[in-house]
């Protein structure tokens, strides 16, 4: 019951902030529709009784007045209708967006990596489409509890046996709510089976994955595995919805033996005299409504408490994006334009939510400002997860990543952002024009092509955009029809040149770019940087990371740290790892062996 009342609360001040005029026209048109059906059973009672008293006029006064509420009765919810269906659309256009800002919307991405948090989303994306269903729900259901409480009134004045009909109207709704509870359940239950559902479908009908499904021979692998998933999300809503039917089956059998039982109560009274025909009528056209009323009151509280159930998960994705321990922006303090000491990690964790075992435990090293830092390691080793928490993406779930000595924790997470520049392993495909994907990477100069070309000259990929048609102008992807699909290769190469767009980074993070880069080419890239990086360390004192598994390229860097089971096995330069003959030396030794 609070849930029901709590989601039509929720949803009136939805509706009044977007349209508060619109909103109470609706109501009170609404409103009119539904009280005038009782009013119409009474005048149509007068207008019975003055037609067998041969009173004429009275007579077609009252057939006046019942045509007039009956015409309102018809049209009232029609022509709120008209003014709802603006409000309806716009209220489901409002939960949208609210679900697209608490999924992105947030400085951390920590959420992402929840279950709880994946499954709430997708019943969300489902039900949020029923929005616009809710306000009609909202406003009919205020015209029926009036409804209801008028007819209630109006039999218990002709007898007080009759009020047992409306209270009859108990069961089916207690059956009703408890149907929807039921339902409810079963959704969250075949919250997971259907989201895996809908990734497989995805992946199944993605040009992405087209070529590979097919050499693999797996179209029908993952035709048998969707149907699998989407039979057990199936059999879980099928319960779900033959026990809810039950229940309100149940219901609605005692009001019809009520029912039946009242009328055949005023009939009895008619026979033996004690009622006029009038009165008989009034009782037969209100137990007609009544009976109406109670069918729809069941729909419309089943209807309420859903989007109340759907106002709450909302709720709860919003206590999970802002969870205490995700990266939230705890201190606010301004990062400062240039790196002077440079980056600490002191006895840093971390651990996946979630998870058993931590990815990362006590990283300990000193990053100097303006050195250029080689992250290596085995598949698996923890070296993205690093960068990640250097972008402030997660939060150490024990110790402290320290920039100038200051926690990252305190500095304001959008202004850190807007310091560092990323290439990340899991880069973004925009298909936009070329310039504007390239030059994502720093807003404000999104459209200075100057700018864009010479960020894909730093990132030695100025050869993407040259094979384009119309060069930085070429649309970009599939989804458009006259759009370029590029090679995954070169769509890295345009990710590494965003993340060249920046002008002066205090820190620089490339995840990965071998893939797109041929060894010569990364090893070239690599060496502009550091060569960049030491002519601007007095000025910005900028830390550029580069995770590779070429040891060719990180043999460059200033610092390698070698990271091993989430922990850094070795770190220093090359020469120093090298003499040390440990991990970093084997590796190294059994790389260029391959190359010899
Ligand atoms: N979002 C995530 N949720 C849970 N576990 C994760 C997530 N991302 C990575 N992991 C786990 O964390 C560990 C380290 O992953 P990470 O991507 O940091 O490794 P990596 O060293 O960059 O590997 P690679 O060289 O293959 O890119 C892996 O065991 C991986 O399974």
């Amino acid at each position: 019951m609070k849930e029901t009342l709590d989601g039509s609360w929720g949803l009136f001040r939805m509706a009044w902030r977007i349209h508060p005029r619109k909103t109470l026209l609706a109501l009170a048109l609404m409103v009119a529709g539904a009280v005038s059906a009782p009013l119409l059973a009474v005048f149509l009672g007068l207008m019975t009784d003055a037609v067998v008293a041969g009173r004429g006029t009275a007579a077609a006064l009252h057939g006046v007045a019942t045509a007039v509420l009956a015409a309102l009765t018809l049209t009232g919810a029609h022509f709120a209708h008209i003014a709802y269906f603006e409000l309806s659309e716009l209220a489901e256009l409002d939960m949208v967006q609210q679900l697209a800002e608490l999924s992105n919307g947030s400085e951390g991405i920590e959420h992402h990596d929840r279950a709880e948090f994946a499954d709430e989303l997708s019943v969300l994306d489902r039900e949020v489409r029923q929005f616009s269903n809710a306000l009609s729900a909202l406003f009919s259901s205020v015209g029926l509890a009036l409804a209801m409480v008028l007819t209630a009134v109006l039999l218990a004045r002709l007898h007080p046996v009759l009020l047992l009909l409306p209270l009859a109207a108990a069961p089916p709704l207690l059956a009703g709510r408890a149907a929807e509870r039921r339902l409810d359940g079963s959704r969250t239950a075949a919250a997971e089976p259907t989201r895996l559902a809908l990734n497989l479908f995805r992946l199944s009908t993605s040009a992405r994955h087209a070529g590979e499904l097919r050499v693999f021979r797996l179209r029908q692998e993952m035709r048998r595995r969707h149907a699998g998933l989407r039979a057990d999300a199936d059999r879980v809503l099928w319960r779900g919805q033959a026990g809810a039917a039950a229940l309100r089956a149940g219901g609605q059998v005692v009001f019809a033996l009520a029912y039946v039982g009242t009328v055949l109560l005023v009939l009895r009274d008619a026979v033996s005299g004690r009622h006029g025909i009038g009165e008989v009528t009034v009782v037969i056209a209100l137990a007609v409504q009544v009976n109406q009323q109670v069918t729809e009151a069941v729909n419309l509280t089943g209807t309420l408490q859903r989007m109340g159930s759907t106002l709450r998960r909302v709720a709860a994705v919003r206590t999970m994006v802002a969870e205490p321990d995700g990266p939230a922006d705890e201190g606010g303090l301004s990062p400062a334009d240039r790196m002077r000491e440079g980056i600490e990690l002191d006895g840093v964790g971390f651990g996946y939510p979630g998870a058993e075992a931590p990815v990362l435990t006590d990283l300990r090293v000193r990053i100097p400002a303006g050195t250029t830092v080689a992250v290596v390691g085995e598949n698996g080793a923890g070296k993205s997860t690093l960068v990640k928490l250097l972008c402030g993406l997660y939060r150490p779930t024990s110790g402290r990543v320290l920039v100038d000595g200051v926690d990252l924790r305190r500095l304001s997470a959008e202004e850190w952002r807007a310091r560092i520049s990323v290439g990340l392993q899991d880069f973004v495909r925009y298909e936009f024009r070329a310039g504007t994907t390239v030059g994502l990477g720093d807003l404000p100069r999104v459209d200075d092509d100057r700018a864009v070309l010479d960020a894909l000259e730093s990132a030695h990929a100025g050869d993407v955009v040259e094979r384009l048609p119309e060069g930085l102008d070429s649309q970009l992807g599939k989804s458009w029809t006259e759009g370029a699909e590029l090679s995954g290769g070169q769509w890295q190469k345009l990710a590494l040149g965003r993340a060249m767009m920046r002008r002066a980074p205090v820190l620089l993070v490339l995840d990965e770019p071998s893939s797109a880069l041929d060894a010569e080419t990364e090893h070239q890239l690599f060496e502009r940087f550091s060569e960049q990086a030491r002519q601007v360390r007095e000025a910005a004192g900028a830390i550029t990371v580069l995770v590779s598994h070429r040891f060719s390229t990180a043999r460059m860097a200033d610092l390698i740290l070698v990271v091993r089971d989430g922990h850094i096995a070795e770190s220093g330069s090359h020469q120093e790892l090298m003499a040390g003959g440990g991990l970093y030396a084997e590796l190294f030794g059994l790389q260029a062996a391959s190359y010899r």
